[in-house]
Formats: C-alpha cells, sequence, structure tokens
C-alpha cells in the first residue's frame, strides 16, 4: 500500500513542473483529496518503509504594478519565465527556480492549491504545517494570506478546507483548537486576548510554546474567521511611504488539531496531534524608506527578524552548519520546530515587479530560492497520552453517559411484591401509597440529575467534529478526480474585509488609488473608510450597506463598472460567491463553543462542484445560501436555548458566591457607613445655625413650660370652684323646697283657721308655725306635728297680741319669701356665672393648646430655616428680631431679599402675635380671676343671708311657743 504522505509529499513539487500555463486546480486537488481516506490515518506497518523526506514549497507570487507605480513610471524588473522560474529584465543571467511561480492574475485559490493545500491536508492527518507569506513591504503578503471578500486569503482558504476535511472523514472525529499572536518589536502579544501582552515563549519536550495564549476551541470556518477578525482589531498596523496600512508585525495563527478513531475502544486509541502554523511577516523595508521615530524602530525590529530567519535558513541549508541561531528572534524561536524539519513549510514569496524594489526583491527571491533546499520529514505526531484534550473530553462524555445510564437503570428498578395476601392486602396498599410519594420526587431528582448530565454530554460532545454524511460515498461517485470544495457561505465572507488595503499613496500628487486586483484600476477611497475596511468585522458591517448601494450603482453603470467586471471575471470564481445584501444576523452570537457540531459542518450535496458551469453554479448557490441562512437559523435558535439556559446558572452560581462571599453584608454595612457619614456630614453643616438659635429656642420652651404649668394650675382651680358651684346650689334648691313646704303649712293652717275662733286659729297657726320649725328641724312631719297640737283658749289682747304677731309673721314670711326669690335669682346667676367660667376656662385650654401648636410649629419652621439658611449672622434671636423689627420700621429702608432673613422676620411676627395673645389670655384669667372672687363673695352674702334666715326661724319658733304657753294658760 502506498503512502499518501508521500503523494502529498510531492505535491507543490508536482504542480511546479506542470506544464500547463495556468494553475489547474484539479490535480493537486485529486492528489490531496485522495489523502483523506482513512488510510490517510493509518500508521504504517513493520515492513513498510518511512515516509521520504520532503523539501520546503516555495512559490514565487508576482502582484501587478500598482497605478502608482504605473503613474510614477516604474518598469518591471522582474518576470516570470515559464511556471516555476523567476527572471531578471536587466540581466537575463539572472533567474531562479521554484516549485512554481504565480503571475499577477492567478488568484489565491489558485495559489492555496499549489503551495498550501498539501500542508493543510498534512495537518488534519497529525503531520506539523507551516505556511508564511515573505516579501518586501507592499507585495502582497497580507493579500495573500488574509485576503478579503472577492479573494479571500490563504488563512480563510485553509480554515475551510480543514473543516471540509472533517465533513469528508467519516470515521474520525477531530478538535480543533486555534490560538493567534503578533510579534512586534520583539513582544509577543495574544490578539486573541488583548489582555496578553508581553508573553514568554518557553521551551519543552515538544517544542517551543507561548506561555498563556489563549486557545479557543472552534466549532465552524465561521467561528475560526470571527476570532481571526476579532484578532486584527489588535493587531499594529501602521501607514509608511509605500503602504498605508502596512503591517507592523507578524502574526501567527496556529490551528491545533487533534482527531481520533470515531469507534473504537478507548484503550491504546492513537490520537494524532498537529499545528498548522499561517504566518503573515511583516515586511522587510529597504533602507530607502523615509521613516522616523517609532515607524523606524518599528521596520529595524521586523529587519533584524527577518534576516534572522534568513540566516536560519542559510544555516538550515547549509550541511555543515553546527550552530542555527534559532534564539536570535521571537519569530525564529517560535518557527525552531517547523523549520528544523518536523513538518511540512510553505513559504510563499510575493514580489512586486517594480523597478523600484528591484534589489530588495532579488533578496527576497535569493532567500525564497535557498529555503527551497531545506529539507524536512513530514512526520505523523502520534499522541498515545490520555492528557491530550479529545481524549480528555471523549472519556468524559463516556463517563458521563454511563453516569447516565446507571441513572436509568436506578429510576425504573422496581421490587416486586411478595406475598400479597388478602389479609396484608391493606397494609401493602399503604405501603404502595407511601412508596409512591418517595418514588415521586426520587424521580423528579433523577430526572434533574438526568437533563444535567445530557446538557453536559450535548455540550463536549459538539466541541468534538465528526462528519454528518451517514454513508461513505466514494469519490468516484462524485466527480472523479476532484474533491468537493465548498465555497464560502456569506456568514463566512462576513469576516473578511470587504477590500483589502489596495491603498497606495503617491506621495508626489498626495493622493489615494486604489487598483482593483488583477485589473489595476483605482477606485477612489478615503483613509478613513480604507481604515474602517482594514479594521475588519464590525467595521465591515457598518461599510457593508453603503457597499452593497455602490455595487448597485456601479452594475447599472451601463455594464462598465469595474464591479460588474470583477464579479464575472473568470479568473476569481469565488467572487460569484460575494453577495451585497444588507446583514441578516449576528455572526458574534456564533462564537459559543455550544454549537452544534452538526449544525456547523457544510452540506456538501447543496454546493456546486469546480467544474459546474457558472450559470448553474449561481442557482445552485442561491439554494445553498438558503440552506445555510436556514441552518445558520436553526443554530441560533439551539445557541439562545443553550445561551440562556447557563446564563441562568451562571447568574445563579454569581448570586450563591456573592452571597457566599458576604459581598452583601458588606454592601450593607458601606451603606450604613455611607449614611451615617451623609448624617454626620449634614449635622456638622447644621451645627453652626443650631448654636445660633439654641437660647432663643431654649428660651421659647421655657415660656412653653410655664404656660402649660399655669394652665394645670388654673385648670385645678377652676375644679374646686366649680365643686363649691354645685354645693351651694343644692343647697338652694333645699332651701327652695323648704319654701315651699312652708307656704303649704300656710295654707292648711289658713283652711282650719276658718273653723276655729280667730284666738284658737293665730294659737295654731303660732303653734304651727313653732312645730314647723322644730319639727322641720326634726325631720318630722308638718300635719302629723299640727295634728298633735291641743287647742287652748286665749284672751282678746292675746288674741290681738298674737294677731299682730301673725300679722308681722306673715310680713316676715313675705320677706322671707321676697329673699328667698332674690336668693334663688342669686344662686341661677351664680350658676351662670360658674358655667361661663367653666367655658372660659375651657376658652382659655384651647387657647393654650392653640399656642402650644404654634410653638411646635415655630419650633419646626424654626428647625428648617436653620437647615436651609448656609450660614447666618452671629447675633442672638432678640437682637435679630429687633434688627429686623427696626428694619420693618425704617423709612426707606433696604428690604432684605434674603429669602432666610424674609423667613425669620415672618418668624418674628408669629412670635410678636403669640405674645400678644399670650397677655390677652393672661388679661382674660386676670377676669376669671375676679369673677371667681365675685362669685365666692356673692356666696358668702348667700351663707349669710341664709344664716340670717335661720336665725330669723329659730327667733319666730321663741315666740310662737310663748304665744302657745300664753294660750294655755289663758283656756277656761
Ligand atoms: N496579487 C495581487 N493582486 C492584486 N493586488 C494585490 C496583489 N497583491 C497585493 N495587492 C495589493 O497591493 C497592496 C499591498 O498589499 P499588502 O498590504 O498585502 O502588502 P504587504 O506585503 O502585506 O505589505 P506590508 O508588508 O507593508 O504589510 C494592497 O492594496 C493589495 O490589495
Amino acid at each position: 500500500m502506498a503512502s499518501p504522505r508521500r503523494n502529498a509529499s510531492h505535491g507543490a513539487a508536482a504542480a511546479a513542473q506542470s506544464d500547463s500555463p495556468t494553475c489547474t486546480a484539479a490535480t493537486p486537488r485529486s492528489r490531496f483529496a485522495a489523502e483523506l481516506s482513512t488510510e490517510a490515518f493509518d500508521e504504517p506497518g513493520p515492513g513498510e518503509v518511512p515516509p521520504a523526506k520532503e523539501s520546503v514549497t516555495a512559490t514565487v507570487r508576482f502582484r501587478p504594478l500598482s497605478s502608482r507605480e504605473i503613474r510614477q513610471g516604474e518598469e518591471i524588473a522582474w518576470y516570470a519565465d515559464g511556471e516555476t522560474v523567476v527572471r531578471s529584465e536587466h540581466n537575463p543571467n539572472i533567474a531562479y527556480a521554484y516549485d512554481r511561480v504565480f503571475g499577477p492574475t492567478t488568484t489565491t485559490q489558485q495559489v492555496y492549491d499549489v503551495a498550501a493545500q498539501h500542508v493543510v491536508s498534512g495537518a488534519m492527518q497529525g503531520i506539523n504545517g507551516t505556511i508564511f507569506a515573505y516579501g518586501v513591504t507592499s507585495s502582497g503578503k497580507t493579500h495573500t494570506m488574509h485576503g478579503d471578500q472577492r479573494s479571500p486569503g490563504i488563512i480563510p482558504l485553509a480554515v475551510k478546507d480543514a473543516f471540509d476535511i472533517i465533513q469528508e472523514t467519516l470515521n474520525r472525529e477531530f478538535l480543533l483548537r486555534v490560538s493567534y499572536l503578533e510579534i512586534y518589536n520583539e513582544i509577543v502579544n495574544d490578539l486573541l486576548n488583548p489582555a496578553g501582552k508581553n508573553l514568554r515563549i518557553r521551551e519543552d519536550l515538544q517544542g517551543t510554546f507561548v506561555e498563556s495564549i489563549k486557545e479557543e476551541v472552534v466549532l465552524s470556518p465561521t467561528h475560526v474567521l470571527s476570532l481571526i477578525a476579532a484578532g486584527e482589531e489588535h493587531r499594529h498596523v501602521g501607514s509608511t511611504n509605500f503602504n498605508l496600512l502596512s503591517s507592523r508585525s507578524h502574526t501567527i495563527f496556529t490551528l491545533t488539531v487533534e482527531s481520533s478513531p470515531c469507534f473504537e475502544s478507548n484503550e491504546g486509541e492513537t490520537v494524532t496531534f498537529s499545528q498548522l502554523n499561517l504566518i503573515d511577516l511583516a515586511g522587510s523595508e529597504s533602507s530607502r524608506a523615509e521613516t522616523t521615530g517609532a515607524r523606524r524602530k518599528e521596520g529595524s525590529y521586523i529587519n533584524k527578524s527577518l534576516l534572522t530567519l534568513g540566516t536560519v535558513i542559510s544555516k538550515l541549508t547549509d550541511g555543515k552548519a553546527t550552530h542555527v541561531p534559532f534564539r536570535n528572534s521571537k519569530l525564529t524561536r517560535l518557527l525552531q520546530s517547523s523549520l528544523s524539519g518536523q513538518g511540512r513549510v510553505s513559504l510563499i514569496c510575493t514580489v512586486t515587479p517594480a523597478s523600484s524594489n528591484c534589489e530588495e526583491t532579488h533578496n527576497m527571491l535569493k532567500f525564497a530560492h535557498r529555503s527551497k533546499h531545506i529539507e524536512i520529514q513530514a512526520l505523523q505526531n502520534k499522541i498515545i497520552d490520555e492528557k491530550s484534550l479529545i481524549k480528555k473530553y471523549q472519556s468524559e462524555i463516556r463517563r458521563l453517559r454511563e453516569e447516565l445510564e446507571q441513572l436509568k437503570r436506578g429510576m425504573f428498578t422496581a421490587t416486586p411484591l411478595k406475598d400479597v395476601t388478602e389479609d396484608n392486602t391493606i397494609l401493602w396498599k399503604q405501603k404502595l401509597e407511601d412508596g409512591n410519594v418517595k418514588l415521586q420526587s426520587r424521580l423528579e431528582q433523577e430526572e434533574e440529575a438526568k437533563a444535567a448530565l445530557l446538557g453536559r454530554i450535548q455540550r463536549l460532545t459538539k466541541l468534538i467534529l465528526v462528519s454528518t454524511r451517514e454513508t461513505q460515498t466514494t469519490r468516484s461517485s462524485q466527480h472523479p478526480g476532484t474533491r468537493r470544495r465548498h465555497s464560502f457561505g456569506e456568514g463566512e465572507l462576513a469576516y473578511l474585509p470587504h477590500r483589502r488595503r489596495n491603498i497606495i499613496v503617491n506621495s508626489k500628487r498626495n493622493e489615494l488609488v486604489i487598483p482593483m486586483e488583477g485589473f489595476g484600476e483605482a477606485l477612489e477611497m478615503s483613509p478613513k473608510e480604507e481604515k474602517q475596511n482594514r479594521k475588519g468585522l464590525l467595521n465591515w458591517f457598518k461599510l457593508r450597506k453603503r457597499d452593497s448601494g455602490s455595487a448597485t450603482l456601479a452594475c447599472s453603470d451601463g455594464g462598465n463598472s469595474r464591479l460588474t467586471k470583477s464579479l464575472t471575471a473568470p479568473s476569481t470564481r469565488l467572487e460569484d460567491g460575494i453577495n451585497f445584501l444588507p446583514e441578516q444576523r449576528t455572526w458574534n452570537s456564533m462564537l459559543d463553543e455550544n454549537v452544534p457540531a452538526d449544525l456547523l459542518s457544510v452540506d456538501l450535496g447543496k454546493f456546486p462542484s469546480d467544474s459546474s458551469p457558472v450559470e448553474d453554479m449561481l442557482s445552485v448557490q442561491s439554494v445553498s445560501r438558503k440552506s445555510e441562512i436556514l441552518d445558520d437559523v436553526d443554530l441560533l435558535r439551539e445557541q439562545l436555548k443553550i445561551s440562556s439556559g447557563e446564563t441562568v446558572l451562571h447568574s445563579n452560581v454569581v448570586n450563591h458566591l456573592t452571597e457566599e462571599a458576604g459581598i452583601s453584608k458588606m454592601n450593607k454595612q458601606i451603606e450604613q457607613i455611607a449614611s451615617l457619614e451623609s448624617q454626620n456630614a449634614a449635622d456638622s453643616q447644621g451645627k453652626a445655625d443650631t448654636l445660633e438659635l439654641a437660647p432663643y429656642y431654649a428660651e421659647i420652651l421655657k415660656q412653653l413650660n410655664e404656660k402649660a404649668f399655669q394652665l394645670e394650675v388654673k385648670t385645678a382651680d377652676n375644679r374646686i370652684l366649680e365643686d363649691q358651684l354645685e354645693k351651694k346650689a343644692s343647697e338652694c334648691e333645699e332651701l327652695q323646697e323648704m319654701v315651699v313646704y312652708l307656704k303649704e303649712q300656710i295654707v292648711q293652717a289658713l283652711q282650719i283657721d276658718e273653723f276655729l275662733p280667730e284666738r284658737i286659729r293665730l294659737q295654731l297657726q303660732t303653734g304651727i308655725s313653732r312645730d314647723v320649725g322644730s319639727q322641720v328641724h326634726n325631720d318630722k312631719p308638718l300635719s302629723s306635728v299640727v295634728c298633735e297640737k291641743p287647742l287652748e283658749y286665749t284672751s282678746q289682747s292675746e288674741v290681738d297680741e298674737l294677731k299682730q304677731r301673725l300679722r308681722e309673721l306673715t310680713e316676715a314670711k313675705a320677706q322671707l319669701e321676697v329673699r328667698n326669690k332674690e336668693l334663688l335669682e342669686e344662686s341661677t346667676y351664680a350658676r351662670g356665672l360658674a358655667s361661663a367660667a367653666g367655658v372660659e376656662l375651657r376658652a382659655l385650654s384651647e387657647e393654650v393648646t392653640k399656642l402650644v401648636k404654634q410653638n411646635e410649629k415655630l419650633a419646626s419652621e424654626l428647625a428648617s430655616a436653620r437647615s436651609s439658611t448656609p450660614r447666618r449672622a452671629s447675633h442672638s434671636p432678640r437682637a435679630a428680631r429687633k434688627g429686623s423689627h427696626v428694619e420693618r420700621h425704617e423709612p426707606g429702608g433696604k428690604r432684605d431679599t434674603n429669602p432666610s432673613s424674609q423667613r425669620e422676620q415672618a418668624m418674628e411676627m408669629v412670635l410678636a402675635e403669640k405674645e400678644q395673645r399670650e397677655a390677652e389670655l393672661e388679661k382674660k384669667i386676670e377676669e376669671s380671676k375676679q369673677k371667681e372672687a365675685f362669685l365666692e363673695g356673692e356666696l358668702a352674702n348667700i351663707w349669710t343671708l341664709v344664716a340670717e334666715l335661720r336665725k330669723a326661724e329659730g327667733n319666730c319658733q321663741d315666740d310662737s311657743v310663748v304665744i302657745h304657753d300664753s294660750v294655755v294658760d289663758h283656756e277656761p
């Protein structure tokens, strides 16, 4: 069995020897396609010959003369003599042979097929590979390596090819990782991680590596291209005399490939491991370059490292060299393992034919020619190492699957019931119900665990790339002799700049010209636009709409448009795939590593083959684009689901961690401290004002307290007064009752009088009145007293006396009645007075309450005035009041317009009113006191009257007794 690797190693050379004037991609492609059979991964058997030695593939790519060079009248100094030789125009003896020489109209795809594809396919089989573009500044290195949408460079083509290879390799699994770095002024920076600056180069048994460089596991060409576009954003670019946007750093894009057979047992399984380095070197600068400052420094670093690279290559090709100075520059140090023969190397020497760069170009050609003689051995790197990432993922997936299986088994294993008899049926039923509940919760838990496991398996599985083709279709069933090439989708092209740096400064006329690729035509574009263009993805998105507009304009330009030309140019087949539609989606969302691998792979059936006619291709491409869009929509949906799930998970974790770390506690404390601080600040601000107003406020408080105390005393006095008044009123009532009683007695007495002689009647009346007095005193009923009295007869004189006495008594009685009436009136008056006093007191208390409220209001106003007044003059409140008073009354005095002093004045007025009110209240209290005194005097008078009455009654009683006695004495 012939080793496919041997075929591969000679791919480039074979192509170089082709007689065909144009590069037909079919030959190399078919050869490399043959390598993609599973046999390519087979180890050489015991009797097999190890892979033959290969040499570095050296190719030369001419670019067309730029508009600037044409305008400057530059002549052609170098030209391609056939497909393998470069000759000097000035000296026919100077000629160099290479594996292949590409003319100015060759497309990058053609360059890729010859100079890069065998390296890429080798890398997919475990053979390290390095491809780099080398040349003077502005010779087309970046154009060749990165390219643009119309002409994707070696890097995007390689990436696309790598994924195509995965798709076509049926029984192997792949894990791809990428890293992207730049060497700027001998400093290594990570372009995928802006924080990764000045990284160290380290060495281990497997070779040199960059410490802490970020490696991203990638899932699709779009994913990789987006990473490169993001990395390009950080690359150092600057304008030079020859290139407005010249690369000022070397970049190394590394694709790390791990692969292992799909369905074999894990034990002793072979994993291949390789690295594909795609290098865009900074251009060497001629001594003629008028650079200064930073550019000069950059230029010297670039030249030094390129010189070291030249030295290393010459030493490697010189069989006698004992020491190869790899360590003299970071570039050669990093390329050490590649250049020292452990993998395939392809050098693409980019050349400008212009005579102005004749000497530099000559050096480049010499260098490329020499490097062709470096011998390499394309060995497959095999690792039986459990530490390989793909192995790790695979064993993790296996473990998780086993766990899942166990879980599933556990979930559905149920213990059968034994001994179910009729007696214990109820018991079993109960047990079953209990068990059911428990089982339910366990099932739920296990379901959750299962879902988590499945999710993890899914995520890990997605990182491992496998072909989505179900059955192995032989190449013969497709297009014999060719391997399917997948055109770039819109999503992938989105990550390439719309147009590369086709800007060349015309230093004489100070204008910018952009030659169209392959045609040398120029299109005006501002440096700003070009810079944006150069910046990659995001800026490209911004420009895209306008670009589409300009494309429409150009197409409608009578069919002479440059764009129309370029789109239909037969040399740029990929250009047909360019779509100027407005952007349809955000590609950044595809960067998540959870994207399903099956969705990422391109459906082969939907892409046109190389041999398809252009018309067919366009129609099929529209179908393929549609399916791509559908795929991408599915993919985005899937990813959105995963992302949202993960977001929730992450936020939960973050919350949990935050709680754990006691951040919330700390925050609370910080808030407390902040509030205390703010309080403190407010306090200190108000302190000054408080100090000023304190005595004033204290005085008001004192007054208030005094008034409250007085009010309390007055209320208590009032209560006593009321009690006394009530007592007196009840006494008055008793007196009235007595008077009424007396009247009745008199009336009765008068009725008896009608039947008795006058004397007896008089005696009786006297007796009655006397008895009534005593009986009233002894609380006996008057009638009984009257009945008990014996009738006695008196003499005429005595009768007269008695009559006289009666008259007197009647008069006294009348007087008494009058007096009684007066007393009654007085008591009513006193009562009215008392109630008036009560009302007065109530009003007084209300006044005091109002006063208290006013004081409170005043105090609050004072406080607010204090807080709003930033600073006040340090005069006392009274003085201020006085002052404001004076101010108010000052004729023609200036009015204070300050709002705080106005407020002060208002407060002072309120205070004055309050004082006035207090005075009024005091007056009223005085009046009520006087009324009280008057009432008391009146009461005293009543009491004396009552006393006098009693006294008079007592006399009357004595008199009646005397009369009674005399009546008895004169009885016959
Ligand atoms: N083969 C080509 N066909 C058409 N145009 C080309 C080709 N090669 C280069 N160019 C144009 O020449 C200009 C300079 O190319 P590029 O920037 O790739 O040079 P470079 O070697 O990378 O320069 P530097 O070393 O300064 O970075 C660009 O405008 C580019 O589009």
